[in-house]
């Protein structure tokens, strides 16, 4: 596994939710071609399969809470590896969401060489999802689990921008711009990788 992704470069997309991480990296998808992976969208996937474990899944994230550890890392290791042979890049879209996620992922996977910190204030981040919320259909984009997601970003996520900027990879990126604004800034971190 890690031999077969160690020329793909690992990049983590951090930010609270509806900061716009999922907006950022269609744009990036579109202009550099990476694997774009949200844990979010991996979590949906499931649940829409109707499984068991969907259900399980669905019940926590509604009330805004983290999925167990292990379930989010494997299937975002599954979809790396089901990739890993064409992928010149991946984007890791909203993992690790604290400290010991990312850990785990450098145990299991590899280490990430850059870290998008997308920055957008929590009036902004709540008004955001209240809009999406109103076409979405997801379960937990409701004025009750918004607070509960918030209040976790602050308390687990974090401090997981604290752990990476030691490491000096973390960009910090303003999402109070319009998109495109914000999509500039966002290139020019990952140019800066070449
Ligand atoms: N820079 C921005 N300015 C205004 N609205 C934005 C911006 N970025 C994202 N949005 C909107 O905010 C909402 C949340 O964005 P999304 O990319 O889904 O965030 P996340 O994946 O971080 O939860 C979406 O409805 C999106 O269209
Ligand atoms: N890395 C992770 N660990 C644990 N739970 C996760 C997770 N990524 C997503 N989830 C669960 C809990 C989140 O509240 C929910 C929605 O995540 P998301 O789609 O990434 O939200 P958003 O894009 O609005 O920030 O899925
Ligand atoms: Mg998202």
């Amino acid at each position: 596994m890690a031999d077969k992704i160690k020329d793909a470069k690992i990049i983590f997309v951090v930010g609270g939710p509806g900061s716009g991480k999922g907006t950022q990296c269609e744009k990036v998808v579109a202009k550099y071609g990476y694997t774009h992976l949200s844990s979010g969208d991996l979590l949906r996937a499931e649940v829409a399969s109707g499984s068991e474990r969907g259900k399980t899944l669905q019940a926590i994230m509604q009330k805004g809470e983290l999925v167990p550890l292990d379930t989010v890392l494997d299937m975002i290791k599954d979809a790396m590896i089901a990739k890993a042979d064409v992928s010149k890049g991946f984007l890791i879209d909203g993992y690790p969401r604290e400290v010991k996620q990312g850990e785990e992922f450098e145990k299991k996977i590899g280490a990430p060489c850059l870290l998008l910190y997308i920055d957008a204030k929590g009036e902004t981040m709540v008004k955001r999802l209240m809009k999406r919320g109103e076409t979405s259909g997801r379960a937990d984009d409701n004025e009750e689990t918004i607070k509960k997601r918030l209040d976790l970003y602050y308390k687990a996520t974090e401090p997981v921008i604290a752990f990476y900027s030691s490491r000096g990879i973390v960009r910090k990126i303003d999402s109070e711009l319009p998109v495109d604004e914000v999509f500039g800034h966002v290139a020019k971190a990952i140019d800066d990788l070449k």
